[in-house]
């Protein structure tokens, strides 16, 4: 008998869902037993690139939450709302769940699990980080004998190519935003992906897995990349570094119980194996003991990439429905129950990438190097880059530092007479 698929959503990801299942010929022959039962989407006029026999399409998404002939309901509507209550309805009515929602995952997983739990059903979620990378299964199954140190990963496709075609062609911030809303690359709403929110999502999702226990969102400290110019890529560029949208979590430095969990612009260098990854590529690195260093790389968003995560998730749930038994099984259910400990990121201690612009004032070098100094902080390079008008640019590159002795300096140096501001405040991986 074949195992039925009432799917929420037929966007992107839905539309690049049903291509791929309604073309099996030379994949995985489970595949066959699948049925796609029930479509939910908000409007039936829509024109769509999928035909679906008449009745499949629905705009009552409940109804087939709640029809007891479906067995796995897959959620790529996205959003916080419906999302939440469809999903822990179906959970409740005994269906297993395919979900692309890293938004909802990140804010109501607690909720989401624990009712998965109960219910005895499983939640699979390859496709909501890393899109079509495997990404989720790896750290749940493959890497999961390892003592995980970090998981350093470019995981938002958008941002990761508005900043390459920046580097690469000097683009302008706008132009290339539309280019990747019009790929189906970027969020509904796309500041989710340019403010590092979507980043901040996933990273809480990545480290809940690796580090073996639940993240409260909002400790993770999440900034995007509208400040980044193409001046600040020039000057990376020169001094050596490439400048990427970095989700990171790793053991806190001196406090081992401790994670930091954040997302933020980073210099890398351009040797370190993430500065080559370009465009729509997310790539995660995997640190740990004893593996050493695994990287996952691949295309992070877009329909076919995406689809082949949610995909194979449904692929696993056909297997497991067909070797039910009683108890569930551990390498495909959540199983944290506790929260970590975030360190607040003025606890972080990194090298960093200043720019100010100074009033042409003798002694300014000086005067900040003193500054730096009062609050421990040691200067890897200072460069005085040219003039914008009348201000001087001067471009500092620290050693590590612990970033609220840097933020004090900062505090200091911005109430000296000479300078004028500090356009980019950038961290150096
Ligand atoms: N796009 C990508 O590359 C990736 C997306 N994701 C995630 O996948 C999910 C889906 O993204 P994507 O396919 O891009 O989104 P789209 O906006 O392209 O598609 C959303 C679909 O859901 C339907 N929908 C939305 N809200 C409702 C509602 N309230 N009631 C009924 N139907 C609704 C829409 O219906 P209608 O068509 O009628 O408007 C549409 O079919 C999101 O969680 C996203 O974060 C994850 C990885 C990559
Ligand atoms: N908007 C997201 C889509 C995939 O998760 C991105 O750009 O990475
Ligand atoms: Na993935």
């Amino acid at each position: 008998m074949g195992v039925k698929l009432g799917i929420l959503g037929l966007g992107t990801v839905g539309t690049g869902t049903v291509q791929l299942l309604q073309d099996t010929t030379d994949r995985n022959p489970l595949l066959q037993e699948v049925e796609i039962y029930r479509v939910g989407v908000r409007s039936l006029d829509k024109p769509r690139e999928v035909q679906l026999p008449e009745g499949v399409v629905t705009t009552d998404l409940e109804s087939i939450v709640n029809d007891p002939e479906v067995d796995i309901v897959v959620e790529v509507i996205g959003g916080l709302e419906p999302a939440r209550s469809l999903i822990l309805q179906a959970l409740k009515n005994g269906k297993h769940v395919v979900t692309a929602n890293k938004a909802a995952i990140a804010r109501f997983g607690d909720e989401i699990f624990t009712t998965a739990n109960e219910a005895g059903v499983y939640v699979l979620l390859e496709a909501a980080v890393g899109g079509g990378i495997p990404v989720i299964q790896p750290l749940k199954q493959s890497l999961s004998v390892n003592r995980i140190h970090a998981v350093t990963g470019i995981v938002n496709g958008t941002t990761n190519y508005i900043l390459t075609r920046m580097q690469q062609e000097g683009s302008n911030f706008e132009d290339v935003l539309v280019d990747a809303q019009r790929l189906g690359y970027a969020e509904a709403d796309p500041t989710a992906d340019v403010d590092g929110l979507d980043a901040g999502d996933k990273i809480a999702i990545l480290a809940s897995l690796a580090f073996g226990g639940r993240i409260h969102l909002e400790d993770v400290y999440a900034e995007g990349i509208r400040q980044v110019s193409k001046t600040d890529i020039a000057y990376a560029e020169k001094l050596g570094f490439v400048i990427k949208l970095l989700a990171i979590a790793k053991l806190h430095a001196s406090d081992r119980s401790k994670l930091s969990v954040r997302v933020h612009p980073t210099l890398v260098p351009k040797a370190h194996p993430l500065a080559s990854i370009n465009g729509v590529y997310n790539a995660i690195l995997v640190e740990g003991e004893p593996i050493g260093q695994v990287m996952l790389f691949g295309p992070g968003a877009g329909a076919g990439a995406t689809a082949s995560a949610v995909t194979s998730d449904i692929l696993h749930l056909v297997a497991t429905l067909k070797t039910s038994t009683a108890n569930p099984n551990p390498l495909l259910a959540c199983r944290h129950q506790d929260y970590c400990e975030i360190a607040p990121i003025s606890e972080l201690v990194t090298r960093f990438y200043t720019r100010f612009l100074t009033r042409d004032q003798s002694g300014v070098i000086g005067k900040l190097g003193t500054c730096f100094g009062n609050y421990g902080v040691s200067l890897e390079s200072v460069v005085q880059t040219g003039f914008q008008g009348e201000l001087a640019e001067i471009v500092v590159v620290t050693h590590d530092v612990k970033e609220g002795d840097f933020r004090q300096a900062l505090a200091e140096i911005r109430e000296l007479s000479a300078i004028d501001s500090i356009p980019s405040l950038l961290r150096v991986l």
